[in-house]
């Protein structure tokens, strides 16, 4: 690897390091009860959702990104032993399973694979109730766990890998996920940054942690240029998270100098931010049509101070917003569907506004947001379009399963 560390200070420059996950046996455990718990909308199928996720993986290839697995590197971070009894204890801890006698069963379950990497992928894909026969004493709430059809669930939405953690500057932000189904997710992150050959030497400063008490997710951490990062106040995000960053990162020698708190509609359509809208080149963003604004966002300047800040509050058209922070050209709004109001709707439910660049001008879109992809490529965009019929029922783009380790300075 040429590229030691993390870097991003932007959301289009040149992509080096991508960290993804291929969805596995996780998304064979989602039945329609848990579906809404475990948000998901639609069952994938498994064969052609990894048929996808690999053309998917092929791109960045192909433009020579180098693409990371999530459970690759979590493989090979517990190769020490001491790292694995940790990470073992620390995730079962995690599982919601109350009864003592079960949750020494389990460890003890994940304690007798020997090769890690079918250990990681069974953490990761849940253990059936069926497949996990010892018994338990028969008290009421041993009973009524055994009738739920999972002694651990399985964790479907970890191909979202932007959701966990987010790369922004040299550092991370360790997510508190808004929702127990997803909380585990971040333990991953939390060993490999710590334990992994490839960063346990360097020095990744941390602007959040995973035991912090307010939730913030990836999807709304955006970093606009090297001078201003985007977050959503939103469904996932509580803007105390946000207060916490802030003083983080400015205490820290980042560039940055401006953290803009985008307040967005609380609600499943507005997930993050960046289902909402993307950056796709200099002074250009995909969007969808219902956060053109006027909206409010908050302005939190670097104050004199290490880790001081001003905060300034205005109600503006997103344009308005984006150019002034953005400073140069007037920036350009690229409509998700257009100006018709049942592709938007359509096209935004399946994530045509949520676009990855690789370059800048240059990104990765779902094949299905057709409307949208001309529209791009109106605008001079290029686009590498990707098969989406399974990978979109999990209501994430191209954005939202990648995290950016690495990306070149523009
Ligand atoms: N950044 C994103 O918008 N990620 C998509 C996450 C989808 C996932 N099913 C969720 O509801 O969390």
């Amino acid at each position: 690897m040429n590229y030691n560390g993390l870097q991003v200070y932007s959301e289009i420059g040149k992509l080096k390091k991508v960290l993804l996950h291929r969805p596995g046996e996780e998304i064979e455990n989602l039945t329609p009860d848990l579906m809404e718990r475990l948000l998901f909308d639609d069952i994938p199928y498994l064969k052609v959702a990894r048929e996808e996720h690999d053309a998917f993986a092929e791109v960045f290839r192909k433009n020579d990104v180098e693409v990371f697995y999530l459970e690759k590197l979590m493989a090979e971070t517990i190769k020490d032993n001491s790292v694995k009894e940790l990470f073992i204890d620390e995730f079962v801890s995690e599982t919601g399973i109350i009864n003592k006698t079960r949750m020494a069963q389990v460890r003890a379950y994940y304690q007798s694979f020997n090769d890690d990497q079918i250990l990681v992928d069974k953490m990761m894909a849940g253990i059936r109730g069926e497949e996990f026969k010892i018994g338990l004493s028969h008290s009421l709430s041993d009973m009524i766990e055994m009738d739920y059809p999972f002694v651990v669930d399985p964790m479907p939405n970890l191909y979202f890998t932007r959701d966990p953690f987010a790369t922004l500057g040299t550092g991370i932000s360790l997510n508190k996920m808004r929702t127990v189904t997803r909380r585990r997710e971040t333990i991953f992150a939390k060993y490999i940054f710590k334990y992994h050959p490839l960063f346990k030497d360097v020095e990744v400063p941390y602007w959040y942690d995973r035991d912090q008490p307010y939730a913030i997710e990836g999807g709304d951490e955006l970093v606009l240029s090297d001078k201003v990062i985007a977050i959503g106040v939103s469904q996932r995000t509580d803007a105390a998270a946000i207060d916490i960053i802030a003083k983080r990162i400015f205490a820290d020698g980042q560039p940055f100098e401006t953290i803009l708190a985008f307040d967005i509609p609380k609600e499943r359509a507005f997930m993050h931010l960046d289902t909402v809208f993307t950056m796709v080149d200099h002074n250009k963003f995909t969007i969808h049509p219902e956060i053109e604004g006027p909206l409010t966002v908050y302005s939190i300047q670097r104050g004199d101070g290490r880790g001081e800040y001003v905060i300034e509050k205005e109600t503006k058209k997103l344009e308005d917003i984006l150019t002034k922070y953005l400073g140069g050209d007037q920036v350009k709004l690229i409509r998700c569907g257009g100006k018709r109001g049942i592709d938007a709707a359509r096209e935004q439910w399946n994530d045509g506004s949520n676009t990855l660049a690789i370059a800048p001008g240059e990104v990765v879109v779902y094949s299905r947001n057709h409307v949208t992809n001309r529209l791009l490529e109106e605008e001079g965009v290029k686009l590498h379009v990707i098969p989406s019929s399974e990978l979109s029922r999990g209501r994430g783009g191209p954005r939202c399963m990648s995290m950016p380790l690495y990306r070149e300075k523009l």
